[in-house]
């Protein structure tokens, strides 16, 4: 079965990719692409529709899932649509910098469509989340530092990955708290975890867990090197979910199987 996907912000950095992606998936096919001002750029191979018209977009072309990389109230909204659209549409994004309010909303469109975020389509990135949790239960009292280095174009700081490797490492050890950019005069609080955001260049995505203690250290890196990885993982999870029922989903679920 061809899986037919609505792509959104197709003039981004990601979105471009995002269709690139879907024309070399052997399963894949551009249902639409829309970006919000279709008379200014072009993406090469697809007709870009005007983002005004998603609503009547979904209705007409009827897609079997949409891939979103935007920014948050667009992504919240480009939800919404899939929720109300009449045919059963799946939502796959990878939008990160929600408020805690936005993403709690985002995630109840799970019990009406079915609905997969990943703040990392990287396949690298999940090894990295679990390895990070073993590093942490193996190494406790140990001093624990995140470094995320991304393109000067980003919006949202720390970034969506950083926050998923700070939950990992909350979740699997005892700290005092986070740290953003340390400054000032005071020594490194015992148990707080250092978290640093550098913008420069173009950088694609890094991220780097420090652990350490001991008179040793142990880094645990992921460098992005093209972001056709996120987005060739953003696809393989839209073929995977298209045909699932309603509910939230993990991208570890669509690599374990
Ligand atoms: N999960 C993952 O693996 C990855 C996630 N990301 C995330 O994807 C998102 C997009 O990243 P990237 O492609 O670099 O961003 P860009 O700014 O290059 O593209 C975002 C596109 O979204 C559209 N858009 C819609 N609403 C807004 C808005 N309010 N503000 C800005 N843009 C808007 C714009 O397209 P238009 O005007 O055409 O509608 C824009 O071209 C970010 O949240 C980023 O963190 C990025 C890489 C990987
Ligand atoms: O904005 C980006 O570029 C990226 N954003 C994601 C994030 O916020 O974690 C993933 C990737 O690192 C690239």
């Amino acid at each position: 079965m061809t899986v037919r996907i609505a792509v959104t912000g197709a003039t981004g950095r990601m979105g471009r990719e995002v269709v690139a992606a879907v024309g070399d998936h052997e399963d894949a096919e551009v249902a639409f692409a829309v970006n919000r001002d279709p008379d200014g750029e072009r993406v090469e191979g697809v007709p870009l529709e005007p983002a005004a018209e998603f609503d009547s977009l979904l209705a007409t072309h009827e897609p079997d899932a949409v891939v979103d990389f935007t920014g948050p109230d667009s992504a919240l909204e480009y939800a919404r649509a899939c929720v109300e659209a009449d045919a059963t549409v799946a939502f796959v994004t990878g939008t990160t910098g929600f408020s805690d309010e936005a993403f709690t909303e985002l995630e109840e469109a799970g019990e009406s469509i079915p609905l997969l975020h990943a703040p990392n389509f990287a396949r690298g990135v999940q090894a990295l989340v679990n390895v990070v949790g073993q590093a942490v239960r193996n190494l406790p009292g140990y001093d624990v530092e995140l470094v995320e280095t991304h393109h000067n174009g980003k919006r949202d700081a720390p970034s969506g990955t950083a926050n998923r490797l700070l939950e990992e490492i909350e979740d699997n050890g005892e700290f005092a708290g986070r740290n953003h950019g340390r400054e000032g005069e005071e020594p490194r609080e015992e148990g707080e975890i250092g978290v640093h955001a550098l913008r420069a260049g173009n950088i694609t995505g890094e991220h780097e867990v420090v652990l350490a203690g001991n008179d040793e250290e142990v880094r645990l890196t992921h460098r992005a090197e093209d972001r056709g990885v996120f987005a060739a993982g953003a696809v393989d999870a839209a073929v995977w979910i298209a045909g699932q029922k309603a509910g939230r989903y993990e991208f570890s679920d669509v690599i374990d199987e």
